[in-house]
């Protein structure tokens, strides 16, 4: 999607109503492709849904010798990484600047080839997002890294080894590169302050049934002993729980009523906590979760974001927007990152009321508290929100921005939508199916 193809129009006011199904999460399936790279056979991985990310990753694996191709049933792929060793990368800059995932290449093609040369990274721009933690993992494991103008090279002198690791921050890059690259180190890793998110859980599935021996305790410690050699796997992708929340706000936000087919619960627990809080309605059944606004007004909340089991990151910006709708004043303290509320001051422009401050308000002190970051906003509602021109800044602002305008009066004209199809299957069959009133500048109505 490119040019006029990038814009579209929304004509607000119409509540989204109907059933969507989510598939596999973007924050997993890329990562048990990578995990393909370290078996010694061929891996199958369902659930995978048609976002860019995987489109990505796809090609970054086949870049490396890693043959894709469709499985038996719709949405499973076939891993065979065979041909590794005699990969030619030539191309390997043009992936510069795509996803996040580039930098998990680093320990399966240490361990395979003893050699990596890793990109400059994509993913959203939220924050500075660095990388350090990653490095000095693979450092401690015992790897060398040269950065250079086009990229980080790297190199596994020996075997890598296992080592004890403590995160300062339970990152889940830093814990997924870990688990990567432990699983075939000599002798055991241990990882504290880990991150233990579902993804990640749904990762070290993935990597036992490769034949990886790992623990997982209560008190976010990971130990792994690593094992000679990898089979491949066969596995169903957890759930995307990102994309299920962003539709039941959406439900909320437009006072709408929406199914979420595949939708689970188990992985939404904290989000449903939150959900019920605000005045949204749920009931959840075996193939997914139905999420409405049961009328009436919305009420006001205290939400911080946290690694989990606290409320994702991912889920804020979709959520505040329901939250201009809520009676009285909301505190949203974002400490996962420290600028994810700039997509506020567009909000702001279509009538919302939102306050941005440097202090951390409403919860605990967190990493931005003293930095000048503006990372707390106070919501105050409920303000009607009106059509207006948007600029799409990130994967979730810009699913934020397509909620407001579909809540708003009037019309807007929402520019950068391509952006959501990184994380976001099929989102504009997925809004025809639930009714919603949009336009491509064209005239045909998606
Ligand atoms: C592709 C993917 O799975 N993306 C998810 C992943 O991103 P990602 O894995 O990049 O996020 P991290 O959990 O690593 O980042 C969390 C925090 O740690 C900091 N940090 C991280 C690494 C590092 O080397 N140094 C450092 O300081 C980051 O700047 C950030 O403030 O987890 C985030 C937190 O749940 C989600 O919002 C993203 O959707
Ligand atoms: C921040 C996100 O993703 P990424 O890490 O891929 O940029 C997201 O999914 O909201």
């Amino acid at each position: 999607m490119t040019g006029t193809d990038d814009v579209l129009l929304v004509h607000g006011g119409t509540p989204l109503e109907g059933e969507i199904r989510v598939r596999g999460a973007k924050n997993l399936v890329p990562k048990a492709m990578v995990a393909a790279l370290l078996g010694s056979g061929p891996s199958r991985l369902r659930n995978v849904p048609d976002i860019r990310d995987v489109r990505v990753v796809r090609g970054l694996l086949q870049l490396h010798g890693v043959t894709v191709r469709p499985g038996d049933e719709p949405g499973e792929l076939v891993l065979d990484p065979s041909h590794v060793e005699s990969a030619n990368v030539a191309d390997i800059d043009a992936h510069a600047g795509s996803s996040r995932i580039p930098i998990l290449f680093c320990g399966p093609l240490l361990h395979r080839l003893g050699h990596a040369f890793i990109p400059g990274l994509g993913g959203c721009d939220i924050g500075g997002r660095p990388i350090d933690f990653h490095f000095e993992v693979l450092r401690r494991f015992g790897a060398t890294i040269e950065k250079r103008a086009d990229g980080q090279y790297l190199e596994a002198p020996q075997r890598l080894r296992g080592t004890k690791i403590r995160l300062p921050y339970p990152s889940v890059g830093s814990t997924e590169q870990v688990l990567l690259t432990a699983v075939l180190a000599e002798g055991v890793t241990e990882l504290t302050n880990a991150a233990v998110e579902p993804e990640i859980e749904d990762l070290i599935c993935v990597l036992q049934k490769m034949g990886a021996i790992i623990s997982m305790d209560t008190d976010r410690t990971i130990r792994i002993t690593g094992v000679d050699r990898l089979d491949g796997y066969t596995h169903r992708a957890l759930p995307d729980r990102l994309e299920a929340a962003s539709w039941a706000s959406a439900a909320l936000a437009t006072e709408g009523d929406i199914y979420v087919r595949g939708a689970q619960q188990r992985s939404m627990m904290t989000f449903l906590n939150t959900y019920r809080k605000v005045g949204g309605a749920f009931e959840i059944d075996d193939e997914g979760i139905r999420f409405w606004h049961p009328g009436g007004p919305l009420n006001a909340i205290a939400l911080e974001t946290d690694v989990h089991p606290g409320f994702q990151t991912d889920w804020q910006q979709p959520l505040v927007v329901a939250l201009t709708q809520a009676a009285g004043l909301s505190i949203v303290h974002e400490t996962v990152y420290e600028s994810r509320l700039g997509f506020t001051s567009a909000l702001n422009q279509m009538g919302a009321h939102i306050q941005l401050y440097r202090e951390c308000l409403g919860g605990s002190d967190c990493r931005f508290g003293q930095r000048n970051f503006l990372h707390s906003a106070v919501v105050s509602g409920p303000t009607k929100l009106q059509g207006a021109d948007l600029v799409i800044p990130d994967l979730r602002g810009g699913f934020s921005y397509l909620i407001a305008a579909l809540a708003a009066q009037g019309t807007s004209r929402v520019h950068g939508i391509d952006l959501i199809n990184r994380g976001y299957e099929n989102f504009m069959d997925k809004l025809e199916k639930l009714g919603a009133k949009v336009e491509l500048p064209g005239g045909s109505l998606v």
